[in-house]
């Protein structure tokens, strides 16, 4: 199976690392624009074949859309990530032009592919990838839901002081840090509600860390993360791949489904090897479901912002 990844940075190269080293593809093209990149970085995963023994073809290209041919899966996490101060919607102006002409240009040579978007604003950035090439709502995931319930768990395990591995949960609504709604009423260690185990202040403030989970990294390294976001995408891949059909938290288009439609918005897939499989309604309450038409506003209003870039 062949996995391209457009845009070698921090992100990319990570998921390429993650892909390579768990075998969950047998080969991986990662290309950038900026000259030399994306061969270095590939170079430098597969120069870990032999230590950490994996068998996965890493190769790297400068723009040659031609060696991405015949993909079965692109992720596209090429643009400008944030910076300390910044919300991932001030990124819309640069990226919604780069992620628009990679997704034209990775079709011409995989007019198959089942295309992962991760650069952000990732919502707007779906959507965007959806109108534009026009293809099927199967074959257009955005990942985000994926990282913001890996960091769901990583707070809960923290206020449990449990391992995150014996924490369930999930992210659902925008990616982004108003419009993420963690489910805590949902959560659960190992079988039973969290509520048993933890205040409501607890969990309130456990999904107030999680909904600011990437702006706390942006702070504390001087741009956005990158080894959950890799191994996030990796994991969302792998259930492509295998047509593992796990339930993921991911962007995808709403066609009447928890209340929306004509938006791309975090909700619970079943993702296998066709893509997008199902969308669950796992019933949420009154509550959640306000929340959840609010996030759908927010997304609404920075879809808006693609007008132009659609035209
Ligand atoms: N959805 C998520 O959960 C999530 C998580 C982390 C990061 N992100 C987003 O992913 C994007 C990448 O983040 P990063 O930290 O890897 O950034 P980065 O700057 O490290 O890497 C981005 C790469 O894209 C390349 N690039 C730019 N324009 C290109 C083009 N037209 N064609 C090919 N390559 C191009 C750049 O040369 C650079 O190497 C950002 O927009 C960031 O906000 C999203
Ligand atoms: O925080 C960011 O800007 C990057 C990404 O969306 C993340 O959640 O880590």
């Amino acid at each position: 199976m062949k996995v391209t990844i457009v845009g070698a940075g921090n992100v990319g190269a990570t998921c390429a690392d993650v892909i390579s080293y768990r075998g969950i593809a047998s080969e991986v093209v990662l290309l950038d624009i900026k000259e030399g990149f994306a061969e270095g970085k590939a170079m430098d995963i597969m120069q870990c074949a032999t230590t950490t023994g994996f068998n996965t073809r890493v190769s790297g290209v400068t723009n040659d859309y031609a060696k991405t041919a015949n993909s079965d899966v692109v992720v596209i996490t090429s643009g400008i990530p944030r910076k300390p101060g910044m919300t991932r919607e001030e990124l819309i102006g640069i990226n919604a032009g780069i992620v628009k002409s990679v997704a034209e240009n990775v079709l011409q040579h995989s007019p198959n592919t089942i295309i992962v978007v991760v650069s952000n604003p990732m919502d707007t950035m779906t959507y965007l990838t959806l109108k534009a090439t026009g293809l099927p709502k199967n074959r257009i995931i955005g990942m985000g839901g994926a990282l913001d319930s890996s960091r769901f768990k990583y707070y809960l395990s923290k206020a449990l002081d449990k391992p995150s591995n014996d924490v369930q949960g999930m992210v659902i609504g925008g990616h982004g840090d108003t419009t993420m709604i963690p489910l805590t009423r949902l959560a659960s260690y190992n079988g039973s509600p969290v509520s048993n185990f933890l205040s409501q202040d607890v969990l309130d403030k456990v999904a107030a860390d999680t909904m600011v989970g990437g702006a706390t990294l942006t702070g504390l390294l001087g741009t956005s993360a990158w080894y959950a976001p890799g191994a996030s995408v990796a994991y969302l891949v792998d259930s492509i791949l295998n047509d593992q059909k796990k339930m993921i938290a991911c962007s995808v288009l709403l066609e009447g489904e928890y209340g929306q439609e004509d938006i791309c918005m975090g909700v619970p897939c079943i993702i296998g090897k066709n893509g997008l499989e199902e969308i669950v309604d796992i019933k949420l309450d009154e509550k959640e479901k306000a929340l959840f038409a609010k996030s759908a506003d927010a997304v609404r209003a920075m879809n808006g912002d693609l007008k132009s870039v659609l035209a």
